[in-house]
């Protein structure tokens, strides 16, 4: 088992350092941000992830897992550095490295062994590894080597602990055969796939991987909208296509446009790096320009029905960017929102678990309640955002029994057409025949 350190305690960091260590390994994890620091010590995870806080806790009873801000006592022991830091978007969609360089300065500053593997965990661009080699070699003593790995990180926000344990393939790319036998026994223990490559390629994994995902979803939101203009119903379309093993049933669920901190970021940050190189990567920008389009589709249905919104009550079910996560980044919430308050509605939320960290984005801005009937009491229109069991799981009479007027702009087709066509509602969905009463 190996002495590993993790630099970042985000959804990547924290994870990662969970896991290994519950597979065994010592792990130190290091952050700048005290707050977080104290709130791990106290085995509290600071996100809402699934099964990590029992991970968290355990891990740190059994003197596996430790956390700290400081640098030289995660750095002291370790044969491992993984670098799980933020590389959040520039003004120009380019990925910004600051918080990379920062750190890689930080590991050349502190070294003490011979050899240390440093592994890139964090998306960014191809060439960033070899950036960071010379970020520690500047720093560094004269005597130490540096063994550079990229090894990009798969999992999704909601079920990361579970992507963890049981994810594809583990992406290994070094030029380096000490890191190369190191990472293979750092990642064993899980038994899963490992794909081991040069490190550029491991880098373009990553963005290709998400900018494809990013394209599937895109595309079934186009063909959601074609469907609206058709008569044609997108889940069955979706369900004809994905029955095709080449396409495949996965991120064919249409709806509100992709969110969330890396969709958006990556697949700016790639078109970036093609433009780098001279490469115009049109086919991209469409897929970006149609996710802007369709992240405000459900205010443009809004207007279409209800006509002015000025002083109109909105209710909206669900605020964070997917299900099982209060991570707000990127949310079309977000968005939706600020288009309604522009045309003069007002806006009530509920969501079951994000609240505290909308509010911590949008304050008073809006009012806020705590279940689904409290939400949709009075409203003229119910906005749903994002599909969480209780919000799925709410009967339409619901909607009939509480709203002013049973407005339903459904944006993840939570209802099937059928259920929506027997209560008394005006019923929108993504792709799919209206009902109306
Ligand atoms: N969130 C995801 O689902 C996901 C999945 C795959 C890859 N990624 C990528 O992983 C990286 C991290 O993403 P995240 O969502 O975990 O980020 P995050 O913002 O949740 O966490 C980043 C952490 O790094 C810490 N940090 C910043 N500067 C530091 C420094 N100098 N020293 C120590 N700690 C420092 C911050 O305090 C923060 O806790 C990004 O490149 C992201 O694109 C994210
Ligand atoms: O069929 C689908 C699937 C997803 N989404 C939306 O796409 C966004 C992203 O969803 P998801 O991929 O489940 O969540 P993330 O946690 O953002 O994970 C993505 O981004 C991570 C960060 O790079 C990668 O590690 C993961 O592999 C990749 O799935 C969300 O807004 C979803 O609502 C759809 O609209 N339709």
């Amino acid at each position: 088992m190996k002495n590993i350190a993790i630099i970042g305690t985000g959804y990547v960091g924290l994870v990662t350092g969970v896991c290994l260590s519950e597979i065994g390994h010592h792990v130190t994890c290091v952050d700048i941000d005290q707050a977080k620091i104290e709130t791990l010590q106290q085995g509290i995870s600071p996100i809402y992830e699934p099964g990590l806080e029992e991970l968290t806790k355990d891990n740190v009873q059994r003197g596996r897992l430790h956390f700290t801000t400081s640098y030289h006592q995660a750095f002291a022991e370790a044969e491992v550095i993984f670098i799980a830091v933020g590389t959040p978007q520039n003004p120009d969609g380019s990925a910004n490295l600051t918080y990379v360089q920062q750190v890689s300065e930080q590991i050349g500053r502190h070294l003490t062994r011979r050899d240390t593997v440093i592994v890139t965990k964090s998306t960014v661009p191809v060439g960033t590894n070899r950036k960071v080699r010379d970020w520690i070699i500047s720093q560094a003593p004269v005597d130490t080597r540096i063994h550079t790995v990229s090894n990009p990180e798969f999992l999704r926000e909601g079920s990361a602990v579970q992507d963890t344990f049981q994810g594809d393939r583990i992406v290994i790319g070094t030029d380096s055969p000490f890191a190369s036998i190191l990472m293979e026994e750092v990642y064993s223990p899980f038994g899963l796939p490992i794909f081991s490559t040069d490190i550029e390629s491991a880098e373009l994994i990553k963005y290709a991987s998400n900018a494809f995902l990013a394209t599937k979803i895109s595309f079934i939101n186009e063909i959601a909208n074609l469907c609206e203009k058709l008569g044609a119903n997108v889940e069955d379309v979706a369900a004809g296509m994905g029955m095709d093993t080449r396409i495949g049933s996965q991120f064919l669920r249409a709806g509100i446009g992709y969110g969330g901190s890396c969709f958006p970021k990556d697949t700016k940050a790639l078109v970036q790096l093609a433009g780098d190189v001279q490469h115009n990567f049109d086919l991209l920008e469409s897929v970006i320009r149609v996710n802007h389009e369709q992240q405000r589709k459900l205010f443009t249905k809004a207007m279409e029905v209800l006509g002015s919104l000025q002083g109109k009550r909105i209710a909206m079910l669900g605020l964070a960017f997917k299900p099982n996560t209060d991570d707000m980044r990127e949310a079309a919430s977000l968005i939706l929102i600020e288009e309604l308050q522009k045309a003069g509605a007002d806006i009530i939320a509920y969501d079951p678990i994000a609240m505290k960290k909308a509010q911590a984005i949008l304050g008073d801005t809006i009012e806020y309640s705590q279940s689904v009937t409290e939400c949709i009491q009075n409203a003229d229109a119910a906005m749903i955002v994002t599909e969480w069991e209780d919000i799925k799981n709410t009967p339409l009479s619901t909607y009939v029994e509480q709203m002013k007027t049973p407005v339903i702009l459904d944006g993840r087709n939570c209802y099937t057409i059928e259920e929506a066509a027997g209560y008394p509602v005006s019923y929108y969905s993504i792709g799919r025949p209206s009902s109306t009463t």
